[in-house]
């Protein structure tokens, strides 16, 4: 098996003070199929009060208790995670199969996410499963609008799960919906007081399906909406989100209005669709200049990318402002009808049409007024007069 698959997948599990991170990690860790993971919990205060809230696998829980996991311990979290690795591989406990860590509610979750793709070591023995986003149902409005980190939650997301609905009018659940689907098109939203959601379902994200350990990019990448975009070559019908439980306004998501002014965030999610296998160089120029410029602008990337040096093994790209996984070759297509490039961003200030006019320059679409690849690679600098 490969490294990658045999890397323990971290998932994140987020959102605002109070949202009820806890009580829905307390319901998952009572699933038989999340035996064997180890949590990880910060907690901002002096008193250290979660790992008591926390029922379940106690000898699994780590605890970060000097502080905030998105801040001041984030070197702790790396030596955490490397801990456990050195126990697994010592056998001084038993292999892992999932690792959650539960933010404190006011943790910008990009961050934690980068000490988990970041760091050389840690992303040899673990990869970014995903980021489940609670969000409150009677308070997730308010939350959101005065909020910064409670709106990065959201942008970030792979899940949206909505607790204490019952708690919350039916109309004030629709307006939180409305707002979600605006600030993240692309992640489920579930119903939080639902059983089925605290299944370990929830944290299933990543690249690879765990049942079958085959790459399923449209899930992963989200990507109905990326199929749209192309309408010569629109998937044949199968979705690939599991929507037993998930509340998915399939109408909203057809008229791709992600570039609009989300009621007063420059939060984006849209999407680059490309034909033509792209020269390595290019993706490599593309990638670089938009993170080294750019990086804190992009709260995520995700792509599989057909690269012209061996158009049949697509590469895959994940990342998380400025840093990024190491990228990985897979072995084939994962549905060998689609061969096409496909990148979803999320990006906060960073408009999509500067995106791709930058990414137009490197794949050999150049505009009269734009300067095409060779101008930039000639002198980088010229980056920021691609005007925003
Ligand atoms: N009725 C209802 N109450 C909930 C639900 N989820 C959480 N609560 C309550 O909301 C409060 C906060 O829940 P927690 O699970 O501690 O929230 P948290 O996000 O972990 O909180 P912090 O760690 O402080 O950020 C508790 O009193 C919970 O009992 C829900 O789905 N329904």
């Amino acid at each position: 098996m490969s490294p990658v698959l045999n890397a323990v997948p971290v998932s994140i599990l987020t959102g605002f003070l109070g949202a009820g991170k806890t009580s829905l990690l307390n319901r998952l860790l009572k699933d038989p199929d999340l035996t064997d993971t180890a949590v990880i919990i910060n907690e901002f205060g002096d008193v250290s009060l979660d790992h008591l809230l926390v029922e379940a696998s106690s000898d699994g829980i780590i605890e970060l208790s000097d502080g905030c996991l998105c801040c001041t311990v984030r070197g702790e979290l790396v030596d955490t995670l490397a801990d456990l690795m050195d126990r697994m591989q010592t056998g001084k406990i038993k292999p892992l199969k999932r690792v959650v860590i539960e933010t404190t509610g006011l943790a910008d979750p990009a961050p934690v996410l980068q000490s988990v793709m970041g760091n050389p070591v840690i992303a040899q023995s673990y990869r970014l499963d995903g980021v489940v986003t609670v969000v409150d149902a009677v308070n997730g409005l308010s939350t959101l609008a005065n909020h910064e980190e409670a709106l990065r939650q959201v942008a970030m997301a792979d899940r949206l799960v909505i607790s204490k609905v019952s708690l919350a009018t039916p109309d004030v659940v629709i307006s939180l919906k409305a707002r979600l689907r605006d600030l993240n098109p692309r992640a489920p939203i579930m119903d939080g007081d639902l059983p089925e959601v605290a299944k370990a379902e929830l944290f299933h994200c990543g690249l690879y399906d765990p049942a079958t350990k085959i790459a399923d990019v449209g899930r992963w990448l989200q990507d109905e909406d990326v199929a749209e975009h192309d309408h010569a070559h629109v998937h044949d019908g199968h979705h690939h989100h599991d929507h037993a439980h998930c509340d998915h306004d399939h109408h909203d998501h057809g008229h791709h209005r992600h570039d609009e002014n989300r009621h007063g965030t420059d939060i984006r999610s849209f999407s680059i669709v490309h034909d033509r296998p792209i020269d390595p160089m290019a993706l490599e120029m593309f990638v670089d200049l938009l993170r080294s410029a750019h990086g804190e602008k992009l709260l995520r990337m995700k792509a599989i990318v057909a690269m012209s040096d061996n158009p049949d093994r697509p590469l895959i790209l994940h990342g998380v402002q400025a840093v990024f996984h190491p990228p990985q070759r897979l072995a084939g297509w994962p549905d060998p009808s689609d061969r096409r490039t496909r990148m979803v961003l999320i990006t906060k200030g960073l408009p999509e049409a500067f995106v791709r006019d930058l990414f137009d320059a490197f794949t050999g679409k150049p505009r009269i007024d734009r300067p095409d690849r060779q101008a930039l690679e000639d002198n980088p600098l010229a980056v920021p007069g691609l005007r925003m």
